[in-house]
């Protein structure tokens, strides 16, 4: 069989080597869970398609997929934090995932874990970062109370940052119980 690549090159391919694609699905989809055929291919087409327009978080089921922009997406702060924490906004966001911590701990009165995990430079004390900052707003009325908790995360940087060869902000003192484990 012949196939035409993205970069618009032919190949032939045997049919036993070929994996069914989710024609139905163009602009990807917010949860792998919806796509019919569930392969490889289909996964990383579909982040790929989330990624090039900016969408840089995924779900899988219950899992959160983050993925680094390196650079401002614009996602974040004040007016984000009211639109997730008053349901306006239900796509995946490390705001949801902090959201619904926080609602089934009001709801339960149990303890709630956020485990983040990645590679260096990945994104993973920034997601934390984001995750407490959502948790600092919807949690306190205190301003001060909750700029100051806030501000706190760069003396903790302070200690336990240094630059590696993969990130100018590697956190690998830090990481073990600010950025891999939040409450
Ligand atoms: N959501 C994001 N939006 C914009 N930039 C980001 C985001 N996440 C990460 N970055 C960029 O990537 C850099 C590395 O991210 P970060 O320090 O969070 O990685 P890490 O996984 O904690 O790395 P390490 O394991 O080495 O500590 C950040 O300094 C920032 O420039």
């Amino acid at each position: 069989m012949f196939v035409r690549l993205s970069d618009g090159n032919m190949i032939t391919v045997s049919r036993g080597e070929l994996l069914p694609a989710n024609a139905d699905v163009l602009d990807g989809v917010d949860d792998l869970v919806e796509l019919s055929y569930l392969n490889e291919p289909s996964v990383v087409h579909n982040l790929q398609c989330r990624y090039d327009r900016d969408i840089i978080y995924s779900k899988a089921g219950p899992v959160l997929l983050a993925f680094n922009p390196f650079k401002d997406v614009n996602i974040y702060g004040d007016d984000f934090v009211a639109a997730y924490k008053e349901k306006l906004l239900d796509n995946p966001h490390v705001y949801a995932v902090a959201d619904a911590a926080y609602s089934d701990m009001m709801k339960d009165g149990g303890n709630q874990a956020i485990i983040i995990s990645g590679e260096s430079g990945s994104g993973k004390t920034e997601t934390a970062k984001f995750a407490v900052q959502y948790l600092a707003s919807v949690g306190s009325q205190n301003y001060e109370m909750k700029s100051k908790l806030i501000q706190s995360s760069c003396i903790l940087e302070a200690f336990g940052n240094a630059k590696t060869s993969r990130n100018w902000n590697s956190s690998r003192f830090v990481s073990s119980f600010t950025s891999d484990l939040l409450l």
